[in-house]
């Protein structure tokens, strides 16, 4: 009888262009693919309430679509490489395939995982949840690239991805299956109270709901530039959380639109900031903790601890600082686990500039409540908002978010999302306490936009000293 070999699945839950599976087909065995609840291996970085909702529907369908080919996903809980070398050891499996992932905690479990298994075992990692393996576009002089747009530009030479291989079209399983634990028994969804009622509206966690979406956007990929900064209107993919949980490679993305004309090149640089994030965070694994600027470190943040603060905090959470772009955005983060990307720069640079609170207690809830949390495109855009990045926005360039309201045309998208403000016009609704026009169930600003500018470049002198 063949020895099986193992597809140990994490935030690759897909069956087209999974090169790990691929590897595991191809080797003629039979497959047992296994996903792992791991919350002791990444610690305090285990998945946010958001993620756990999307993993489970992204499972669900996963199963559903092994199980059309002949096989099925076995759920096991537990730290990783225990559970895989006890997986390997139980079924005599002669192989585990994995793709790589870069996450400090996953690149920790595959040296785990290589050094714990028997000799009998081998431990394949695979590439292709990236454009390109991190690390590998190197400058002239062998080094590794720390700003975006060389990295990018030398990344640019080796496009387009190689052709996405196709889903297989069985799957051959073992003569047994071992035991799995049941989906609904890692409580994954919430209860009391189920907040996820506006997500599932929204999204279609799984293969088929990225396919959908890719195949909707092919056909707007042309219009990207001139739609994607309009948080009115719907002109980006809504690839992201599909990307990170790797039910659709890149690969597949770009090779979807790479034709499409108008400005998709914009689009496909986009794809390039998500594989620029992977090589930030594996030169600087702590990136999600520390300031790539070591001069921040002198920055007086405002003290959580301070009620008033924490106040200001927890308004910035529910959408009620008074300022309706800014409440929109955390709103519809909150409803549907997602935000588009300029309110999320002008959300994110209203807590650390005008707010004054460390970029790292919004990134931590931006970890919790985003469906798309993924530690280096959070860390890397976290700290390029707040300056104090490696390749950051300058911390004295604060957004001033009023202005950016008007110019992006917000205001269908603060009607949606800040029913108290649906009977304003422009220009009241960017600004209602400017115009005299606040409803009275709508909060005051919390801070004046100059006041709040002054506090910030006065905490900077620090830092320039
Ligand atoms: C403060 C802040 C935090 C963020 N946190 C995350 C996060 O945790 N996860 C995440 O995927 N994106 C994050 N982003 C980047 C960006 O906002 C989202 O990727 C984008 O809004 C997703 O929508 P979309 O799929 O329609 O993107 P599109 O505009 O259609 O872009 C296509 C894809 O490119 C990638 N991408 C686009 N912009 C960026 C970017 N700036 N950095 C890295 N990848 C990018 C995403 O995978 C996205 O799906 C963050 C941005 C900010 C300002």
């Amino acid at each position: 009888m063949t020895a099986p070999v193992i597809l140990w699945l994490r935030r690759d839950l897909r069956l087209a262009d999974q090169a790990a599976l691929a590897a595991a087909v191809a080797s003629g065995a039979p497959v047992i693919p296994v996903y792992i609840l791991d919350d002791d291996t990444p610690k305090h970085r285990k998945m946010g309430a958001a993620s756990r909702w999307w993993l489970h529907h992204s499972l669900t369908a996963l199963d559903a679509d092994l199980r059309a080919l002949g096989s099925r996903l076995i759920l096991r809980a537990g730290k990783s490489d225990d559970v895989l070398c006890a997986l390997a050891e139980e079924t005599g499996a002669s192989a585990i395939h994995c793709m790589r992932h870069y996450e400090p905690w996953w690149r920790n479990a595959e040296k785990a995982v290589a050094s714990g298994l028997s000799t009998g075992c081998a431990f394949v990692c695979h590439d292709g949840n990236y454009l390109l393996p991190a690390g590998s576009v190197t400058t002239g002089t062998g080094g590794q690239y720390k700003i975006y747009t060389p990295f990018m530009r030398a990344l640019w030479q080796h496009m387009p991805p190689p052709v996405p291989l196709a889903a297989p079209a069985h799957v051959a399983a073992p003569h047994t299956w071992p035991a799995s634990e049941g989906l609904n028994d890692w409580a994954l969804l919430p209860t009391e109270p189920d907040w996820s009622g506006a997500m599932a509206d929204m999204w279609i966690p799984g293969e088929a709901g990225a396919r959908h979406r890719l195949e909707d956007f092919a056909d707007k990929a042309k219009f990207y530039d001139e739609k994607r900064n309009l948080p009115s209107v719907a002109g980006s993919s809504f690839l992201s959380p599909h990307l990170h949980f790797g039910e659709i490679s890149p690969a597949a993305c770009w090779h979807a639109t790479m034709h499409a004309g108008g400005s998709v090149d914009v689009f496909l640089k986009e794809l390039v900031w998500r594989d620029y994030a992977q090589n930030v965070i594996v030169q600087m694994p702590e990136y999600g903790a520390k300031n790539a600027r070591d001069a921040f470190d002198r920055l007086p943040w405002r003290d959580l601890s301070d009620p008033a603060v924490k106040a200001d905090f927890v308004a910035w959470t529910k959408g009620r600082t008074g300022y309706p772009i800014v409440d929109a955005g955390m709103r519809q983060l909150w409803a549907t686990g997602w935000m588009h990307n300029r309110v999320r720069m002008i959300a994110a640079s209203f807590l650390v500039k005008h707010l004054l609170i460390d970029w790292r207690e919004g990134e931590k809830w931006f970890w919790d409540t985003l469906v798309d949390a993924d530690y280096g495109s959070n860390s890397v855009n976290w700290q390029w908002t707040a300056g104090t990045g490696v390749d950051s926005n300058m911390f004295v360039r604060i957004m001033a978010p009023l202005s950016q309201s008007e110019k992006f045309d917000a205001a269908r998208y603060i009607r949606e999302w800040v029913p108290e403000l649906a009977g304003l016009q422009e220009p009241y609704i960017h600004d209602p306490d400017e115009y005299g026009a606040r409803p009275k169930s709508y909060p005051r600003k919390i801070i004046g936009h100059k006041a709040a500018r002054e506090r910030a470049l006065k905490a900077h002198e620090v830092v320039k000293s």
